[in-house]
């Protein structure tokens, strides 16, 4: 079926109502580990006051642990008076948590590797150790700081044993925290597998305890993962402004919004400031260097762009015939590429229309023939299309 645009919104019921979900973006942490990511004070303030008025959510930032400066600018960004809430990530550690706790964070963000690899590689610590080490952490935090949410993350999930994933949620939740993590470390998760562990994970822990997926991109699932994680119940999804972070990437901002919109696009313009979008994925292309991919989700310099004949007659009557999501919902507007030799009639008749000419039947098809043949030969611009058009004209 096709998704439903706004416009056809009218009596119609979300499948996912975007009110059951959040967003924990993570671009001041996970985005802090990608290669060009080395964002200094005043990068920092930029990307938090975008991201909130915006409308995230959740602003998650990088450990204190890293550095006196680091921890200096968790407390600049925490004082900035923003409605987004701040949590930091940070080891399941006494040291981290007490450097953590009072500088203005509204939650913690905890986690420990799970799987044989993490174990044995990273920490050293069997489940028995992660659930005794978890014990003291959580309790520390909630005897001393009650006010500071606490989520706990079993790093690496996706290589986990499900027996082990589900002794650390149930002692966690037991323990109090308000949202368990899962998290797709390696980017190995298949979509179905998210949905389902979900879904055992929900049986686990307490009723109120939320879920957060946060999942890498290696093998392109990103995206479709946090889909099938809201799907299954999850409650937050992390994500990173376009999908920065270790690697290549989590689930990007635009693409899980593009995902999204597709199920509940009134419900996304209720909560976030859309059109803003083209702005946070250009703020960060500057900061880190790069620019933003030719087929980014909404935002990439083609992803608007029309072009085949086939498609051209129809999106001239109705946009929606070619596009699931209207582009000036996020702020972005679509180029119809009319000169080039995969053009048909058509589109020609409404480029000419559109300078004021109209062609009979023949000349529009030998006008068009034309134009497909000098294609053929080398690329048109709309230029040298129009151009073409006014000389068949007054030829
Ligand atoms: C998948 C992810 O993205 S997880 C998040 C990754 N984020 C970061 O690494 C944040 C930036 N990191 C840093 O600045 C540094 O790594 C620090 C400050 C956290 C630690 O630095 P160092 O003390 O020099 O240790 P180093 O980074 O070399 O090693 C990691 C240490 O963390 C421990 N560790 C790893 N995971 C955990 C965990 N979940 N909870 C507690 N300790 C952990 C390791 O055992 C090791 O400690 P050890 O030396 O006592 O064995
Ligand atoms: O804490 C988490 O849930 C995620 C940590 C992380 O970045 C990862 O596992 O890739
Ligand atoms: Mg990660």
């Amino acid at each position: 079926m096709t998704p439903p645009l706004p416009e056809a919104a009218v009596n119609y019921v979300p499948l996912i109502p975007a009110r059951s979900w959040a967003i924990i973006d993570s671009t001041l942490r996970e985005g802090e580990q990608f290669a060009r990511g080395n964002f200094k004070t005043g990068d920092k303030i930029e990307i938090a006051r975008a991201l909130d008025a915006f409308g995230a959510e959740f602003i998650e930032v990088t450990t204190p642990m890293v550095s006196p400066q680091t921890r200096a600018d968790i407390i600049k960004l925490t004082s900035l008076g923003l409605k987004a809430k701040f949590l930091t990530h940070v080891r399941c550690h006494m040291d981290d948590v007490q450097r953590a706790v009072d500088t203005g964070v509204h939650g913690l963000d905890l986690l420990f590797g799970t799987s044989s690899f993490l174990r044995e590689f990273s920490h050293g610590k069997d489940i028995a150790g992660i659930i005794d080490s978890a014990q003291k952490v959580i309790s520390w935090i909630k005897t001393h700081h009650p006010d500071l949410q606490i989520r706990f993350s079993a790093e690496d999930t996706f290589r986990s044993e499900e027996a082990d994933l589900m002794a650390v949620y149930r002692a966690v939740s037991d323990l109090g925290v308000h949202r368990v993590g899962l998290a797709d470390t390696v980017g190995v998760a298949t979509p179905r597998q998210v949905y389902t562990l979900v879904r055992e994970v929900r049986k686990v822990i307490h009723a109120e305890c939320g879920i957060e997926f946060h999942g890498h991109n290696d093998t392109g699932c990103a995206v479709s993962n946090a889909y099938e994680a809201i799907e299954a119940g999850a409650t937050h999804i992390d994500t990173t402004i376009l999908g920065i972070g270790e690697r290549n990437g989590i689930t990007p901002l635009g693409g899980f919004l593009a995902r999204m919109f597709t199920f509940d696009p009134q419900g996304l313009v209720d909560k976030y400031d859309l059109e803003r979008l083209p702005e946070l994925d250009a703020m960060i292309a500057r900061m880190v260097g790069l620019p933003i991919p030719w087929n980014n989700y909404l935002t990439g310099e083609f992803a608007y762009n029309h072009k085949a004949g086939m498609h051209l007659k129809a999106i001239y009557l109705n946009p929606g015939a070619y596009e699931a999501i209207p582009p000036g919902a996020f702020g972005v507007g679509r180029r119809i590429q009319a000169a080039s030799k995969v053009t048909g009639k058509h589109a020609i008749a409404y480029k000419a229309r559109e300078l004021g000419l109209h062609y009979g039947e023949d000349a529009l098809r030998r006008v068009t023939d034309h134009i497909k043949a000098l294609a053929e030969q080398d690329e048109l611009d709309d230029a040298h299309l129009e151009q073409v058009l006014r000389e068949w004209v007054s030829a």
